[in-house]
């Protein structure tokens, strides 16, 4: 039976040991909050840190350690003092996380903590392996892990990979500086199925993936190798009917039930009618924009001086990562800003600002909820934040204020909410007082939407709508139809090739023999390739020809006086072993006046490319240009052509990476078609990688093998990775 598997950095509970005795927590932050109900109704396991440094472990403890988090369904990952100086608090948290964020004045690059995320994510990858089997669903959370989804891969080629990443994906400007960008890119597509909180952090991701690893992508799947990779958005939701019965029930409590905080909060209520509770809950993070709001709160009091003394800014800081020099300037920044404020504005019935430093629990966390009449939600940048919509699912007479910042990936899904720029005071504190003042009619209609969204896409659903996501994934996985020659199938083709009587190989140069260069005048034959194909042309019954869309001239000087056929420009010239070119179709040319001026329009208009100019085609090349500009150019270059070749039995080819115009009546099907006239073969080999040569595999004889080199969809029968493969088939066959 397959399982599910959880991996993240952070188990869901974390393990404290004082005085021997070991004591268990819930983690705070929302990875673990979100995916917790998801986890608790499965039967399958979550792997991860337990919180604990491996080193202060005996023998014993670690026992007792592993034990409890059994009882979880927990496995640890163990982790030494090392890893978590230098991959968590330093790689993740100094590096990632605030590169993410868009923070760059905060991000350092050291490679000694890059080496330590890698050597943690192979940590993590050997636990992975150590507990699951090829075929089990595995699905990796964060940024802490971006590595471990290739990890896995290479070894759980069969298991269904889901990667999802809970901060933001930032632009492709700022990720480009990150110096070790390809790899974790690769890192990354090692999963089936990548997903993010929203469509810009997808957008964004993509870019780079195409930008830096020159990918194809198609709409949101990603070519790689010979896999298709999903990319989706799925925001996150929250356990609702946690939330919204927990704060149901309190309804019904008795004074005598009711927490000491509950009670303080509802003297606050007493002790001046009319007076209103805000709410600000995060972890002490420089992301969520507390000494922001803690001046934009101030701004507010000097603007509206008529509320001092009626509403109170109720703060809670959740500890967080306080090893990380920016969380310890932000702790002291946070208390000076509210010591200052307090000071200021502060009478001996009313303090503007309650804050507290520490974690809640739930209930406290209800209490909260339930007792503010305005959520003050502003992080300058959040990937999801779900203490915005936990707030909602717990206003269960449907009134209350969510102020929301559109940084924050929840606002995209919370428009009922007030959404503002939390940099613009001006906006801040009109929202306040906009919040303040809302009629209860207004609350109730905005809450209603909020809360039966949130009912509806809770945190189940997400879950539910990611996994059944990457199921599907399993369906095109593969890109392309055609398949790998198997063991089997290989020494057969060598044995119908030894036996064959008259033989014919045809062969398609660039991308082929030889790959691709940005000037395709640097593609010339290499002496490894001369040697190659004047041994297979030596051979006895074998009939070699080169096929390809280049110019006469280019294969005239780089193939003088071979003992093997040429045939250039798509098959409108072909050339025999000591004889004369011949045309094989007459063609005109007159046609390029009209279409050589708008092709070199574009090569103007698009950096990076250029246009060759053959005897009977044309060819713009973009293999060098910024492949976003390019998939729009594509598009217009072929819609302009459309247009203009109607009429001249002209006809444009999609190449790799370059767009041909040329003559309809020649292709490369034609010309090997005329190399089989009066002459039986009892074998033929055909290999191509580009649309050109599907024409080939199309005409062929049923019993032609035909090869595709590269991933995309073919006609052909087998497909072969790259260049250098073919060439390793080659000799063996020869
Ligand atoms: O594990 P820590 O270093 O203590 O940090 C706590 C978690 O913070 C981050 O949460 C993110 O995930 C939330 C749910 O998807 C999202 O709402 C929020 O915007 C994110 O910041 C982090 O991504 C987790 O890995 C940490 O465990
Ligand atoms: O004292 C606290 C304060 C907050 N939270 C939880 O921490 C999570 C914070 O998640 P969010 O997405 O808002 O931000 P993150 O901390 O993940 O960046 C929410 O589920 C809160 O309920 C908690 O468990 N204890
Ligand atoms: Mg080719």
């Amino acid at each position: 039976m397959s399982k599910n598997i959880i991996v993240s950095n952070r188990l869901p509970v974390q393990i404290v040991l004082e005085n021997e005795k070991l004591a268990v927590f819930p983690s705070v932050g929302g990875l673990a909050t979100g995916m917790k109900s998801v986890h608790a109704d499965g039967d399958g396991i979550w792997i991860g840190w337990s919180g604990l440094e491996e080193t202060q472990l005996t023998q014993k403890n670690k026992e007792n350690v592993e034990k409890a988090l059994l009882k979880e369904k927990c496995i640890p990952v163990p982790l030494t003092q090392d890893n978590i100086d230098d991959f968590y608090l330093g790689f993740s948290n100094k590096t990632l996380w605030p590169l993410f964020h868009y923070f760059t004045e905060y991000t350092s690059f050291e490679n000694s903590q890059w080496l330590s995320y890698k050597e943690v994510n192979e940590k993590f990858a050997k636990v992975v392996l150590d507990n699951s089997e090829d075929g089990d669903t595995i699905w990796i959370h964060d940024y802490q892990l971006l590595l471990l989804p290739e990890l896995v891969k290479e070894h759980r080629p069969n298991s269904k990979i889901g990667f999802f990443l809970h901060i933001p994906y930032p632009s492709f400007e700022i990720f480009r500086i990150f110096p070790w960008r390809e790899q974790l890119l690769k890192g990354m597509l090692g999963a089936d199925l990548i997903g993010f909180h929203t469509y810009d952090y997808e957008r964004h991701f993509l870019s780079s993936v195409k930008r830096i690893l020159r990918l194809e992508v198609n709409f949101n799947q990603i070519i790689y190798d010979d896999r298709v990779i999903k990319v989706d958005s799925f925001p996150m939701g929250i356990d609702y009917d946690k939330f919204y019965n927990a704060s149901k029930l309190k309804n019904e409590n008795t004074q005598a039930e009711k927490s000491d905080l509950q009670i303080r909060l509802e003297e606050h209520h007493k002790s001046a009618s009319g007076t209103k509770l805000i709410l600000s809950i995060d972890r002490l993070d420089y992301t969520k924009g507390i000494p922001n709001r803690i001046k934009a709160f101030e701004y507010f009091l000097n603007q509206y001086p008529e509320y001092k003394e009626k509403v109170r800014l109720i703060m809670l800081a959740v500890p967080s990562r306080s090893n990380v020099p920016q969380y310890k300037r932000l702790k002291r920044e946070t208390d000076e800003l509210v010591g200052r404020i307090n000071g200021k504005f502060s009478t001996v019935n009313w303090t503007p600002i309650w804050y507290f430093y520490r974690s809640f629990p739930f209930e406290n966390l209800i209490d909260l909820y339930t007792s503010s009449d305005v959520a003050l939600i502003t992080p300058l940048r959040d990937g999801m934040n779900l203490v915005a919509k936990e707030y909602v699912a717990t206003r269960t007479n449907q009134d209350g204020v969510l102020i929301l910042s559109e940084m924050a990936g929840a606002s995209k899904e919370m428009n009922e909410a007030i959404i503002i720029n939390p940099n613009n005071f001006e906006q801040f504190s009109n929202a306040i007082k906009q919040a303040l003042e809302m009629s209860e009619e207004e609350q109730n209609s905005r809450m209603k939407i909020l809360q039966k969204r949130l009912k509806r896409y809770n945190v189940e659903k997400w879950a539910s709508e990611f996994m059944k996501s990457l199921s599907n994934t399993n369906k095109n996985q593969k890109t392309v139809q055609a398949t790998f020659f198997s063991k089997n199938e290989k020494e057969n083709e060598i044995k119908k090739f030894k036996k064959a009587k008259n033989r014919l190989i045809l062969l398609d140069y660039d991308g082929t023999l030889s790959s691709f260069k940005d000037n395709p005048k640097e593609a010339s034959p290499d002496n490894e390739l001369y040697e190659l194909l004047d041994k297979i042309s030596s051979q006895k019954n074998t009939t070699l020809s080169l096929i390809s869309g280049r110019d006469k001239e280019t294969f005239h000087n780089w193939f003088p006086n071979k003992k093997y056929t040429l045939i250039t420009d798509h098959g409108v010239w072909l050339k025999k072993p000591e004889q004369e070119w011949e045309e094989l179709a007459i063609l005109k040319n007159e046609w390029m006046e009209s279409i050589l001026p708008v092709l070199e329009n574009f090569a103007d208009n698009t950096p990076g490319t250029f246009v060759e100019k053959k005897e009977y085609s044309l060819a713009w090349h973009y293999r060098k240009a910024d492949p976003e500009l390019a998939e729009t150019r594509t598009l217009e270059v072929n819609t302009v052509l459309s247009s203009l070749i109607a009429n001249h039995d002209l006809s444009i080819l999609n190449g790799n990476k370059v767009i041909e115009i040329k003559n309809s009546s020649v292709n490369k099907g034609k010309a090997s078609t005329h190399l089989l006239i009066n002459t039986d073969y009892d074998y033929i080999l055909a290999i191509g990688d580009d649309y050109t040569d599907e024409f080939m595999f199309e005409e062929l004889p049923d019993y032609a093998t035909t090869i595709k080199v590269g991933f995309q969809k073919t006609k052909a029968k087998y497909y072969i990775k790259d260049t250098e493969k073919v060439r390793a088939f080659l000799i063996e066959l020869f």
